[in-house]
This record gives structure tokens, C-alpha cells and sequence, in this order.
């Protein structure tokens, strides 16, 4: 079973504009509702993947009963841990050249959510896999994602990572399967600056050497990059006309652990992940199976050092 953790989930509300002006009155052309946070667009794709998948993290509220009820009507279990407070709502406004994320800081969280929380990981054995995904409520604390960690290890289950800067880094040494910067992250991460892809390769090994079995650094509508034992590989990027972006990153994991989960091959579930990263882009919301196969046939991946 893979198990996706979004620690702070939301219900993303899409708004949709013509044109958009700040401190002005602006009137929508469309609005839309749908589940969000890192691990729960994860589990969604899973789904799309057919795999299954169970979701777990704090929700609370109508906009967690949401969150709740839209996933199992997917196919995924979830067994969230209800709490009293509201779950966060982040607004998304689109217009036809931008996208512009409005996210909130969540919920505060009380010692008996977070003991319930931590009950779930009882369940999980060495054929189990974790995903942690996006930000820490600031009541657990900075290294709240390093206990989980411990506790998914201590059972034999197996873990991968998504989350921002040197919070990511203090987590390779436990050897996730997977972590997946962006190119804007790994700047971060190493205080430096790109100007050209094969710049990118010296810090793509370094989090290799660091503990992590596979590390994908990707780059957006430029394509991405995959690091695995002693050898780097470029996904070509696929040209279309981006309708939603948000979830890309997730997406992408998602197809990857998918894959991982069935067959260990790192090979091809890089380019299940690039498919299912693209695949989400050039739709509205997650795209049909139809459409992420078409994806899938697109994809090219080649070999582009020995690590040398
Ligand atoms: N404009 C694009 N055109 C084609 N493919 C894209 C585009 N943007 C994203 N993708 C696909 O999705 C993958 C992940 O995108 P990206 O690098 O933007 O991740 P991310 O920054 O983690 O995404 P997000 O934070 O929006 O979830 C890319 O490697 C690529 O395969
Ligand atoms: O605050 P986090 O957890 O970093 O990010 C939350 C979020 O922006 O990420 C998802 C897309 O990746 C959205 O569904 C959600 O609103």
C-alpha cells in the first residue's frame, strides 16, 4: 500500500478571470472547488494510476469532509484524523497569463490530534511505502517530518519526500525512495545560482551521495532530470498548451511511486512520472487515463552522463 501524508491539506478554490487588477472589484468567469495539499494531489493521481492508495493527515471542517468524501469517490481509502479545527482554503486565481497561489497556514493542532495522528502509522509493514508531502502545520514543529520518519523506518516501510529547502535535505540520510526539487528549490537548498542545466548535475549527485535512492530535478516546461545509482538521464519536455499547473510537482511524484511500488525501475518510473507531470499540466484538473497514456507514448528519456 502507498500511503500519502499531507499534514495540512486544503480545498484549493480556483478563480478564474479575464483580467485581474489588484484593489480593484474583479468578477470571476468561472470558480471551481477542488481537494488540495501535496499528498492528497498525490493520491488522486494514484488513483488515475489505479493504484492504490491511502491517504492520511488532519482534517476538520466542511472543507475537510470535502476533501474526504471527494477522495473516496476517486477510489482512494483515507483515514484521515478528524480535528476540530477548520481546514485551510487556498485560493487560486488564474488568468490567461498567470497563475497566482493565495495559500493559508492551516489549523492549529492539539497533543491529542497529533497522538491520534501518529496512531495510523501502526498499520503500515515493510510492503507499505510513505509520502510526505508540503508544509508543516507550525504547531508540529520544523522537525516534526524527521519523528515520522523514524516511526515509518521502525516498521520496515519505506518513505519519499516532498518539501521545501533544508527542511528536504536533513531527510536524505534516512535514504527516501525519491525526492523531487525544482529548479527554484535547489537554488535554494544550495545557495546558487543556474544558468545552464548541466549546472544542475554536481547538486542533483551531491543529494544522491547524500543518502537519497533516486533524485529528480525538475524543470518545469524545460524537462527534468532523474539521478539514480551512478547515472544522470533528461526527459525531453513534451509542447502543449498549459491549462492548470498546480499539482505538476505532485503529479509527477505520484507516477513515479507508482511505478516504483510495482517494479523498482527507476528508469521507468521517471518517465511514468514526467507523463503524469505533463499529463496535469495540459489538463483542467487530473487528466483521464486516455490522456495520460497519450502522455506516457510522448515521452522521451535519454542517458545524458556516467556520472563521471
Ligand atoms: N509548462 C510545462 N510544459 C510541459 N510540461 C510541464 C510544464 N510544467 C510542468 N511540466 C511537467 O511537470 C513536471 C513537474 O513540474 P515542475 O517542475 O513545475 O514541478 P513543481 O515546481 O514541483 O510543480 P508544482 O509546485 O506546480 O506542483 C515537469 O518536470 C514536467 O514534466
Ligand atoms: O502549503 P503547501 O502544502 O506547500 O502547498 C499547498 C498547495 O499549494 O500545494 C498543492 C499543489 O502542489 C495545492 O493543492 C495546495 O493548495
Amino acid at each position: 500500500m502507498i500511503y500519502t501524508v499531507t499534514l495540512n491539506p486544503a480545498l484549493d478554490y480556483f478563480m478564474e478571470y479575464n483580467q485581474f487588477e489588484e484593489g480593484k472589484v474583479n468578477r470571476t468567469r468561472l470558480t471551481k472547488m477542488l481537494p488540495g495539499g501535496k499528498g492528497i494531489m498525490e493520491s488522486r493521481m494514484m488513483n488515475r494510476l489505479e493504484v492504490e492508495n491511502t491517504a492520511l493527515g488532519f482534517i476538520g471542517g466542511f472543507a475537510g469532509r470535502f476533501i474526504d468524501d471527494f477522495l473516496k469517490s476517486e477510489g482512494s481509502q483515507t483515514a484521515f484524523t478528524p480535528i476540530f479545527a477548520e481546514t485551510r482554503i487556498n485560493v487560486k486565481i488564474k488568468t490567461r497569463s498567470n497563475e497566482t497561489s493565495l495559500d493559508a497556514a492551516g489549523p492549529n493542532l492539539t497533543d491529542d490530534d497529533v497522538k491520534k495522528f501518529r496512531k495510523e502509522f501502526e498499520r503500515l509493514s515493510e510492503n507499505d511505502s510513505v509520502v510526505f508531502a508540503g508544509t508543516i502545520p507550525r504547531a508540529l514543529g520544523e522537525t516534526f517530518y524527521q519523528r515520522l520518519i523514524r516511526e515509518v523506518k521502525s516498521y520496515g516501510a519505506e518513505f519519499a519526500i516532498d518539501v521545501d529547502g533544508g527542511k528536504l535535505l536533513e531527510t536524505l540520510s534516512a535514504g527516501p525512495i525519491v525526492v523531487k526539487p525544482n529548479l527554484e528549490e535547489l537554488e535554494e537548498i544550495f545557495s546558487v545560482k543556474f544558468e545552464k542545466t548541466e549546472e544542475v548535475i554536481p547538486y542533483g549527485k551531491k543529494m544522491l551521495a547524500m543518502g537519497a535512492q533516486n533524485v529528480i530535478v525538475s524543470m518545469a516546461g524545460d524537462g527534468a532530470l532523474l539521478f539514480t545509482d551512478d547515472k544522470v538521464y533528461f526527459a525531453e519536455p513534451v509542447k502543449g498548451i498549459v491549462k492548470n499547473s498546480i499539482g505538476a510537482g505532485d503529479s509527477t511524484m505520484a507516477g513515479f511511486l507508482a511505478e516504483w511500488s510495482k517494479s523498482h525501475d527507476a528508469i521507468a518510473a521517471f518517465k511514468r512520472g514526467i507523463a503524469c507531470g505533463t499529463a496535469k499540466v495540459f489538463s483542467e484538473d487530473m487528466p483521464s487515463k486516455v490522456f495520460l497514456e497519450k502522455c506516457f507514448n510522448q515521452i522521451k528519456i535519454k542517458e545524458i552522463s556516467n556520472g563521471n
